[in-house]
């Protein structure tokens, strides 16, 4: 071939070959290490492109040797501003929070020490004596210069007689001058003595014995009993330091900690500077490479130990913005658990509106963390007795005081902790694990369900500038004649009905339906359960919750099943609070990033106190509706009439139907009965109808058809079934 381009064309076999007889074996051994993707390796992969001698053997430099990066102005942009007013001085409660306690500690003090004022002033009477001794004494000396006698005494010692004599000139001096003073003074004092008990009115001569008991009372105390003992004693509270938490951290048993820690290795970084924050300190601290926040979550016990402070004073988290080793440490002064829970906001007075923030609970610092319960949905849940009826009380209490918010509440435990709540503010309640409080809990979620159509339509006929978003807003929810006030469900302990053999799948298809589009139409759904899982939580309800209130859990499952995906692996773990963490759990949905919360304690006679404030109000606003008011809700008996409506839907010359048709042609029947049980998957529809058909004890079974060709089988009934059915039950009505 020939190159008329000047170049030379290479035959790689030969120039290869060259380049292995090359004479600088380091030439080659360093094109061998060239970093993966080096000019090397690609003209390898490229052998029709002409190489040069010079691209072929020299790596190509991946690290620049120039420093890059960021420049100054870039930097100091990225740089994070410290506050420069601290956070709890520009939050107004947190700042009232901190006045208070200030004036509390300052009235403390002064109670204490005046109730101890007699004690005081007998001890000062018993001691002045002591005290006058000690100030004749003490005047003698200075008088006589007793404080040089050592000096002198040195210098008689050392036989120095200049010395002796500058000293003795001196002291004579001294002596002479302090003689005279003395002398002034013994003529003066008790003529200012005399003078005063004669002239001075009676308080101010009692103030001045007082001051002189006192002052030769104090001169004549033994150095180690004080008079004043003190009001308070502080706990003392170790400084955080970084050579503490490097300690703590090396206490964990990780391997990749312990290497950054030993010889030679990294050490552990600190992005900024340990401060206190709040009744705590805070740690910035970037792990080892490798190292995750999730890691030292595992082991908070021994990180715990390793900062010599009880488990409930350490709480290391993740900081989602940025990479999985940052972890801020918190390390409170008290244990979260034993510092007493903050008194509710609203639980003295003050109403609610539920499109503004209301006080859920305090994290670790002890600032306020709110919920705002509009256009969103709270599920709650944890292991049984870990708070969360309690943490569920403070938003229904919050809905209560919200004059507008009809409430329809179910506790299926049956306790009655949401008594108050349910009987004096609620328009329909129900408490008890029985399946008639579950079919009236149904009932109620049916009727939300039936009024999201209502509320769907209402909003779509608004005019635009009415409804700009087409959701409900704080005018339209005030605009009774619309009846789109805020509508508050709340099931506390729904895995009994969730799991309910009768009535489980349609309230978990209808609440799913709810959660899905209730938000915008002003529907809000509280649901607390001790058993997360599959069977006892629908997982679309657990998927579409906005926001998930989880306390002690066991495990990751049941973590992830109220929290959300993948919130164990990203540190986030209800798994690490202790049985006494009663009312802590993660709050997630709530703020951009999930947070720790203690919730408000509202027990129940509190409960009560502020159910009867909400019912004045209710009063009032003339909103108190259903119960509450005195008026029996209408429960819709779906199963009276169900063997009736599915003889009209069959006719006589169909033998035999699948069940899934049979529920389709109920719903066309009577779709505000049915209407949602027409919306289930279609085997879910052929469960609902084989479950709504036992108590009459129908069994569905399986039916062949042809189709197309071939043979299909599902669930269905056969109508002789239900004819007979009916004709029993009314032969048994007749003979009643
Ligand atoms: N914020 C809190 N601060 C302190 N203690 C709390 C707090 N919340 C709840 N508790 C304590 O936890 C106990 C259990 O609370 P609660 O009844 O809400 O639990 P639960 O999870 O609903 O129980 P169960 O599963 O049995 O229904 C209460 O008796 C209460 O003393």
């Amino acid at each position: 071939m020939t190159a008329d381009s000047g170049a030379d064309v290479v035959d790689l076999g030969k120039a290869r070959s060259a380049r292995t007889e090359s004479a600088d074996p380091t030439a080659d051994q360093s094109a061998d290490r060239a970093p993966h993707g080096s000019a090397g390796e690609s003209s390898d992969s490229r052998p029709d492109t002409p190489v040069s001698e010079s691209d072929d053997d020299r790596p190509v430099m991946v690290d620049s040797p120039e420093p890059t990066g960021p420049g100054l102005m870039d930097r100091i942009r990225a740089a994070k501003r410290r506050d420069v007013i601290p956070a709890w001085a520009r939050s107004k409660p947190e700042f009232l929070d901190a006045l208070g306690w200030l004036a509390g500690h300052t009235g403390h003090s002064l109670a204490f020490h005046a109730v101890r004022l007699p004690l005081y002033a007998g001890t000062l009477a018993a001691r002045a004596p002591v005290g006058v001794a000690r100030f004749i004494g003490g005047s003698l000396r200075w008088v006589a210069d007793a404080e040089g006698e050592p000096v002198r005494l040195a210098a008689v010692r050392r036989e120095d007689a200049a010395d002796y004599l500058k000293l003795s000139r001196q002291r004579d001096a001294r002596v002479r001058m302090r003689g005279i003073l003395f002398t002034l003074a013994l003529i003066v004092g008790p003529a200012a003595a005399l003078a005063l008990y004669v002239l001075a009115p009676g308080w101010l001569l009692a103030v001045a014995v007082a001051a002189t008991v006192a002052a030769f009372g104090f001169a004549g105390a033994p150095a180690d009993r004080p008079v004043i003992t003190r009001a308070v004693v502080n706990a003392e509270v170790e400084k955080l330091t970084s050579t503490i938490v490097e300690r703590a951290l090396g206490a964990l048993g990780h391997a990749e900690i312990n290497k950054a820690l030993g010889k030679g290795g990294d050490g552990i970084k600190f992005p900024a500077p340990i401060t206190r924050d709040g009744p705590g300190w805070r740690a910035d601290v970037d792990l080892p490479y490798g190292v995750t926040v999730a890691d030292i979550l595992d082991r908070r016990e021994r990180l715990a130990s390793g900062l010599r402070r009880p488990l409930g004073c350490v709480w290391p988290e993740p900081v989602p913005d940025e990479h999985a080793g940052r972890m801020v440490l918190w390390v409170g002064d008290k244990a979260l658990n034993k510092v007493p829970p903050a008194v509710w906001p609203l639980a003295k007075n003050g109403a609610a509106s539920l499109f503004k923030p209301l006080p859920f609970g305090t994290d670790q610092r002890g600032r306020r963390v709110d919920v705002t319960l509009m256009y969103d949905n709270l599920l709650v849940g944890a292991m049984p007795g870990m708070g969360k009826t309690f943490s569920l009380r403070t938003p229904l209490l919050a809905a209560a005081l919200d004059p507008l918010a009809e409430l329809l509440v179910w506790e299926l435990k049956g306790t009655g902790d949401l008594d108050p709540i349910g009987k004096k503010v609620a328009a329909d309640y129900g408490s008890g694990p029985d399946d008639a409080t579950c079919a009236a809990a149904l009932d109620s979620i049916r009727y939300v369900h039936a009024d999201l159509e209502r509320r769907a339509k209402v909003i779509a006929s608004l005019p635009k500038d009415k409804c700009p978003e087409n959701k409900v807003t704080p005018a339209l929810a005030g605009n009774r004649s619309l009846g789109l006030h805020p509508l508050v469900l709340a099931i506390d302990e729904c895995q009994e009905l969730f799991a309910n053999e009768t009535y489980g799948k349609e309230a978990g298809a209808l609440c799913t339906a709810i959660i899905k589009r209730g938000r915008a139409l002003g529907v809000i759904l509280l649901l607390a359960t001790q058993r997360p899982d599959r069977d006892s939580l629908p997982t679309a309800i657990s998927a579409s919750v906005g926001m998930r209130f989880c306390l002690r859990v066991m495990g990751q499952t049941e973590n992830d099943m109220i929290l959300g995906t993948s919130m164990y692996k990203n540190g986030i773990r209800a798994t690490s609070f202790t049985r006494s963490d009663k009312g802590i759990g993660y709050l997630a949905g709530a703020a951009d990033d999930p947070q720790i919360v203690r919730t408000y304690y509202v027990d129940n006679p509190a409960a009560d106190l502020i159910c009867d404030r909400a019912r004045q109000a209710r009063i009032k606003a003339g909103t108190l509706t259903g119960m509450a008011a005195g008026q029996t809700p209408e429960r819709r008996e779906t199963a009276d009439t169900l063997l009736d409506d599915i003889a009209a839907v069959v006719p006589g010359d169909e033998p035999k139907v699948w069940s899934e048709a049979v529920v389709d042609r109920l719903a066309e029947l009577r779709p505000e009965v049915y209407g949602p049980w027409a919306e289930m998957e279609p085997k879910a529809k052929a469960e609902q109808l084989t479950t709504a058909l036992k108590p009459y004890r129908i069994r569905t079974q399986q039916i062949s058809r042809r189709i197309d060709g071939e043979r299909v089988n599902k669930r269905g009934i056969v109508r002789a079934d239900i004819t007979t059915a009916i004709t029993e039950r009314d032969k048994k009505r007749d003979a009643s």
